[in-house]
């Protein structure tokens, strides 16, 4: 929060090729979880981008506010620090970035080099928001409720029922952290690689109440290493979600097809791009 706020045509002197490779070069650290910083910038990307109301025009990435206290502070938000520290020496390495567009590209490049589809991004968000721009606690979903919330949230953002499914399917990255949300695993093999396992493991797996004492959550029945949020089992439950499920963990193609549309549109939700702001199809490094 500290560096100069770019102005509103700076990002005109950026070299996003440059970003992109400096992001892709401090995803990988084997002190960081399960060896990546991915997991935890596609949450910091999608966190700062889920906050959008359609009605109010209020929220999204433009402004970053999520940077900002009381918004930084929210519940859903914890442990997004460690994100926004790990990009912070890039913000002062491109001033002339901002930080909507930092934490936006950094999920575009978390899911590019974890194996995920190329996703389309815009420069072009602005810095002149500040803390009174903070959107309300409450914007985003509570992982401890089912399908109903869940469409109330993301359909208040302007996203329909396949679009929500796809977007869930970010779920086969990274792992829930009890000093964090309070959730805890997974515990499996494979967190940072971009697939549709969330999908697979949904429906293949027999889930049943984690038995602890942390709040209540599910767990696999033959192997324990692997959890779902209540949230999670909305999507194999609601026989609209399911639909999608099925398809998704049948046809990885269509689930990173749909993924990089859903997301490209999460990103941009609530930002006014400059009208001949490039569209950037980055190629993968890995
Ligand atoms: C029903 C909607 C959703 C709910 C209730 C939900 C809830 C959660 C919770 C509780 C965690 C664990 C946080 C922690 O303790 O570190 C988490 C992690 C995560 N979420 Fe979601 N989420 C939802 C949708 C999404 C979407 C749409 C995306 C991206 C497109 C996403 C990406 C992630 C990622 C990548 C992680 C792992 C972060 C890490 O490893 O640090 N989630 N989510
Ligand atoms: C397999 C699975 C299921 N749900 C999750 C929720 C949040 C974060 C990671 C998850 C995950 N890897």
């Amino acid at each position: 929060n500290s560096a100069t706020a770019s102005s509103a045509d700076s990002w005109r002197k950026v070299n996003f090729y440059n970003v992109y490779k400096d992001i892709a070069d401090l995803l990988e650290d084997e002190n960081y979880d399960d060896g990546s910083y991915g997991p935890v910038f596609v949450r910091l990307a999608w966190h700062s981008s889920g906050t959008f109301d359609t009605k109010t025009k209020t929220g999204g990435s433009d402004g970053a506010t999520i940077r900002f206290a009381p918004e930084s502070g929210h519940g859903a938000n914890a442990g997004l620090d460690a994100a926004r520290a790990r990009l912070e020496p890039l913000k002062k390495k491109y001033p002339n970035i901002s930080y909507g567009d930092l934490y936006t590209l950094a999920g575009v490049v978390a899911v590019q080099e974890l194996g995920g589809p190329t996703v389309r991004w815009r420069p072009g968000r602005s810095d002149y928001k500040t803390a009174a721009d903070c959107t309300p606690d409450g914007r985003l979903p509570d992982a401890a409720q089912g399908a109903g919330h869940v469409r109330d949230v993301f359909y208040r953002m302007g996203f329909n029922d396949q679009e929500i499914v796809a977007l869930i399917g970010a779920h086969a990255l990274g792992r829930c952290h009890s000093t964090r949300s309070g959730y805890e695993g997974p515990w499996n093999a494979s967190p940072t690689v971009f697939t549709n396992f969330f999908f697979t493991e949904l429906l293949d797996n027999t889930w049943v109440p984690k038995k602890w004492n942390g709040p209540f959550q599910y767990v696999d029945k033959n192997s324990g290493a692997f959890m779902m949020l209540p949230a999670d089992m909305a999507f194999k439950t609601d026989p609209q979600f399911r639909k999608y499920v099925d398809k998704y963990a049948t046809d990885q193609d269509a689930f990173f097809a749909d993924f990089t549309k859903a997301f490209t549109k999460l990103l941009e939700l609530g930002v006014k791009f400059p009208e001949d702001a490039p569209v950037y199809e980055f190629k993968t490094l890995e």
